[in-house]
């Protein structure tokens, strides 16, 4: 780890090493002040060029180090603000030469400098609020001075990260190249050698304010809370540019510093610290036959199809799309396929022009096309086929077996199920080694989760093909055994289940869903299901016999098989309420489709003359206690789901609730929040709950917990060695 200097003239170029994206730890720092120190003293040193090794500039602080300091002395003693305030002092021309990737303290490095080449696929941004924090080493202050107030609060409070192109046009860096950004920055810096660098220097650039800036401040402020709900970075930036705005820069440094610590060793940071990590160690899978993602090969998707072009069917179909792969999309009938391809079409223009407003659109960036088919026999070219028919086990296993024939051999074969059996649906195939689940969220070409579902069978190369895939679709894969539900639904039933019980004893659908919703939840669980759909789980639990036709005769209202049940949703289905898709479910909609819930007094009669027909006394239940009614049996499924060995640890659980379910990312997921509020306090409630409550079986403390519990409570990163536990199938 250092910074290491050679000469080319009289130009130094000083290059920050330290893999594998050359973070700026404690030791770099120190480092880069003493070889920046060196020439700036060297007589024979005319400019300064700085790079990072092996193509990237800097991925910022290191954040590895972050759980080991000390924000009290440790930052007061050396900090990246010092190495920038050198460079930037500096009296010989110093160029930054971006390459890969600058981003939070590795930008603001290179804002210090006094000119900015990148090559032209470099990224930059400032995403320190994404990690609970804010740009802590003068982002802050001089990103407002250099690209204006209204950018500098788009990029900082969303952390934001701009393709190189754009980065020229909001004026971050001076140019882009095609070549070699450092042989390009040694050129610039020879040239500049002697022309004066005060106007270089962004700390004394006067800040260019827009008249209304402290409308424009608090305005941001109200829209950052209502997206990201409860969390303190977003608000934090806010106030730190306004520093920029109101203070001289050495003021604004001092305030940006305050701001900083404040929030540094907050739980917050560590909760989005935690969860960056999470996602980072999801990719390094194991399977129980010693596969892991090292050891397998994963193969290059090319060519993939796509069978059904329901919502979720389109939304694969751009997803894939997106990511240049070329796709073949398959309907069983004309007008099916005429409203699928025009959908995808719509979609793809929408994709199109953003992108083009972003001017990502470069030459090989193109999307890959789409052909829209009903013929079967175009999938014999197929790589990879996705399977995204509606949740039918007999149509599901009726398409895998007429895939078998017409599919090149080692061709993979995928099933988008929310939870049916994958191993069934192999068993119909010639090749369950190659078959596996992928369940996408909806919409597809949005959602960054993809719950990658281990059959028995599954091979290490269909795995790692799907786990590669999911990074070159943008999203996050999360590999689970296969057990129903799979994860994410498993431990949502409970906390659904739970909410409606809510209801049947006495509150709204308001009230549950503001509680969930300030806990920082983007949607309460009924505004959830109305987006999502309630005749989903209604079908569902037709087809398990909950209720519907094959409802065993004289089954109690509330109840199945001697368990709580409510029938509230069902009856909400009967009634033609399937939620946003028709306009009314929970709430009503301004339209079949609209997007903005309102109050229902449909509803609070329905539910009203339903407590009175089934004399259900209502319960004063105080906010607190909705909140760990709600989340405690959630998190409980999670430890059930460690324990059968679904998933690998909690981080999988973690990644699984923050990037599918809308679980807020400052809280860390919903394993890590347990370990923050205490397991002690969950296993208590759990407790409680359930004495009180026997007929709801998931209220029952999980083994797990309970010998957790019983061990200390260690921190959640020991939960799997101390345990040792049991029966981890992957
Ligand atoms: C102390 C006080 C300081 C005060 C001054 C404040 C300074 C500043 O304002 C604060 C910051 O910069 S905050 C920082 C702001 N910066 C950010 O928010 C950028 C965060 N990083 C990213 O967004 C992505 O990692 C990249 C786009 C850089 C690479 O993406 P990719 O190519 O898909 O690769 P990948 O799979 O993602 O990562 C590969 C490996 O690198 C690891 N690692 C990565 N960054 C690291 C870091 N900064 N550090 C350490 N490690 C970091 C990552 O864990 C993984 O390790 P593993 O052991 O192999 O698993």
């Amino acid at each position: 780890m250092a910074a290491l200097k050679h000469i080319v003239g009289s130009v130094a170029v000083i290059t920050i090493r330290n893999p594998p994206v050359n973070a700026l730890s404690p030791q770099v720092q120190v480092s880069l002040m003493e070889v920046l120190k060196d020439v700036t003293l060297d007589p024979s040193v005319k400019a300064i060029v700085l790079c990072g090794e092996n193509g990237k500039f800097s991925g910022g602080a290191d954040i590895r180090t972050f759980s080991k300091t000390d924000p009290k002395t440790d930052i007061k003693r050396m900090s990246l603000d010092d190495v920038n305030s050198v460079a930037e002092r500096s009296r010989k021309p110093v160029v930054a030469a971006v390459e890969g990737v600058a981003l939070g303290g590795g930008l603001e490095l290179a804002l210090a400098c006094h000119y900015r080449i990148a090559h032209v696929k470099a990224r930059v941004g400032l995403t320190e609020v994404l990690l609970g924090l804010l740009p802590g080493a003068g982002g802050t202050q001089r990103l407002p001075r250099l690209i204006g107030v209204p950018a500098a609060l788009d990029m900082i409070t969303t952390g934001k990260i701009v393709p190189a192109p754009v980065a020229v046009k909001l004026g971050i860096v001076d140019s882009v190249t095609e070549g070699s950004a450092v042989e390009e920055a040694i050129h610039l810096a020879q040239k500049v050698v002697g022309q004066p660098l005060e106007s270089r220097r962004i700390c004394s650039k006067p800040i260019q304010c827009p008249p209304n800036v402290d409308s424009l401040l608090n305005d941001a402020k109200v829209k950052l809370k209502k997206q990201f709900r409860g969390a303190e970075s977003h608000q934090v930036c806010v106030e730190a540019i306004r520093a920029a705005v109101q203070l001289p820069f050495a003021e604004g440094i001092v305030k940006e510093r305050e701001l900083f610590l404040s929030l540094f060793n907050s739980d917050q940071a560590k909760a989005c610290q935690y969860a960056f990590f999470a996602e980072r160690s999801v990719a390094k899978w194991t399977t129980p036959s010693g596969a892991n993602w090292k050891s397998a090969s994963p193969q290059t998707i090319r060519t993939a199809a796509v069978i059904g072009l329901g919502t979720m069917g389109q939304g694969i179909a751009v997803s894939l799309a997106k990511a240049q792969i070329q796709v073949i999309a398959v309907e069983q009938d004309e007008q099916q396929l005429e409203k699928g391809s025009k959908a995808v079409t719509a979609i793809l223009e929408r994709e199109t022009l953003k992108k083009q407003q972003f001017e990502l659109a470069h030459k090989s960036d193109s999307f890959g096309s789409v052909t829209f088919t009903l013929d079967f026999n175009a999938l014999k070219n197929a790589d990879l086929v996705i399977e995204a028919v509606y949740e039918n086990m007999a149509l599901k296993k009726e398409i895998f077996q007429r895939l078998s024939s017409i599919c090149k051999p080692g061709a993979f074969l995928c099933t988008n199920t929310s939870g049916l059996d994958i191993d069934e649906i192999a068993s119909v195939t010639d090749r369950p080694h190659l078959v596996i689940g992928t369940h996408f969220f909806s919409p597809a070409h949005l959602m960054k989760l993809l719950e990658v579902v281990r059959g028995y069978h599954s091979s290490s190369t269909i795995i790692s093909t799907v786990m590669n895939l999911s990074k070159v679709l943008n999203k996050v894969g999360v590999v689970v055994d296969n057990c129903p539900l799979f994860v994410g639904n498993r431990l949502l039933l409970p906390y659904i289940n739970q909410a409606v019980f809510l209801l049947e004893d006495g509150r709204t659908p308001e009230e549950v869903d503001q509680v969930l919703e300030e806990f920082g939840y983007a949607m309460g669980p009924f505004r959830m299901s109305d987006l999502a759909g309630l005749d989903i789980g209604w079908r569902s639990r037709m087809e398990f016999g909950l209720t519907g036709p094959k409802l065993l005769p004289g089954a109690p209202v509330r109840q199945r098989e001697g368990k709580r049940y409510s029938p509230l949703p069902d009856i909400l289905c009967e009634e033609g309420r399937f939620g946003q898709k028709s306009g009314k479910g929970w709430y009503q909609y301004e339209t079949v489709g609209g997007r903005n819930a309102a109050r229902d007094p449909w509803v609070h009669n329905f539910l009203h003359e339903y407590r009175r027909a089934h004399a259900i006394k209502q319960k004063n239940v105080s906010q607190g206690e909705i909140l760990e009614w709600c989340l405690y049996p959630l998190i409980n499924e999670g430890f059930k789901v460690l324990e059968d060995g679904i998933a690998s640890g909690p981080e999988d659980i973690d990644v699984i609730y923050n990037n599918g379910y809308g679980w807020p990312r400052h809280k860390g997921g919903p394993m890590f929040y347990a370990s923050m509020i205490g397991l002690p306090r969950v296993l208590v409630k759990l407790e409680e709950f359930y004495k009180n409550n026997p007929d709801i079986p998931s209220l029952k403390p999980s083994n797990l917990l309970k010998a957790l519990v019983k061990q200390g409570s260690p921190p959640l990163k020991e939960w799997r060695s101390q345990l040792g536990y049991p029966n981890s199938r992957l």
